[in-house]
């Protein structure tokens, strides 16, 4: 189904779709349209079109999309029809805040630990059944792991070097908020976010339509 020459803007619409194919299931909605799915977005129908042509035929010309088959068909191809264990490697304000955000369980994405480094910290509950343990522990971990992502929230000095405990220790992803390219290793799949970039990102458009 997942073809590799799918550019990565294609990925991340594919998820705002699925995003309002949930709240069109939600309503009890059927039915749908490129150009529904399109205004929503506010983007053009031809571009819903293009992207879901990528994996195959979706809807039937002038009938348009089911909508709880499109919505199926997208969390399959973005591997999210299954609960994926998550890990908060540095439970600061942005980690802490992060594993409190309730959309993550609603979307499966299920928090199961958390490291850190901060003797304050190590045994403190972070969530329910979830302590804080020293990052030490994931060095030592012989066993295989209890979570497949990590939720990277370290300073960015010491991203690198718990990036690779986390990729020695057998994690399949890294979602890095530190503001650091990290090194990829075959191994792992590396996503940024970084909204100081997205604000650059920005502020190019402001400049662009007023100057
Ligand atoms: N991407 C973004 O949009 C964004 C926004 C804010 C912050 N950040 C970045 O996210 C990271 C965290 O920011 P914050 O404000 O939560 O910082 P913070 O200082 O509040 O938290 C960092 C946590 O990491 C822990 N830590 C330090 N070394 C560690 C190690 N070796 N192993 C495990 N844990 C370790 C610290 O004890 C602390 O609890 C920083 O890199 C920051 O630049 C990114």
């Amino acid at each position: 189904m997942k073809s590799p020459k799918v550019p990565k803007p294609t990925i991340k619409r594919l998820a705002m779709y699925n995003r309002f194919l949930r709240e069109l299931r939600e309503e009890g909605i059927p039915k749908t349209s490129s150009h529904e799915i399109a205004e929503a977005l506010n983007i053009k129908a031809s571009q819903v079109r293009k992207d879901l042509s990528y994996f195959g035929e979706f809807g039937k010309r002038g009938v348009g999309y089911d909508v709880e088959n499109l919505c199926l068909k997208i969390h399959k191809i973005l591997g999210t029809e299954r609960v994926w264990n998550v890990a908060i490697i540095g439970v600061g304000n942005l980690g802490r805040a992060i594993s409190h955000y309730p959309e993550l369980e609603k979307y499966k994405f299920k928090i199961v630990a958390a490291y850190d480094v901060d003797k304050r910290k190590i045994n403190s509950i972070l969530l329910p059944g979830i302590p804080i343990k020293h990052i030490k522990e994931l060095k030592n971990k012989n066993d295989e792991l209890d979570f497949e992502i990590a939720i990277l929230t370290v300073p960015s000095n010491v991203a690198q070097e718990v990036a690779n405990i986390l990729i020695e220790a057998g994690v399949k992803g890294i979602l890095n908020f530190a503001p650091v390219t990290l090194n990829s290793d075959d191994r792992v799949v590396i996503e940024n976010v970084d909204f100081v970039i997205s604000l650059k990102t920005l502020t190019y458009e402001i400049v662009s339509k007023y100057d």
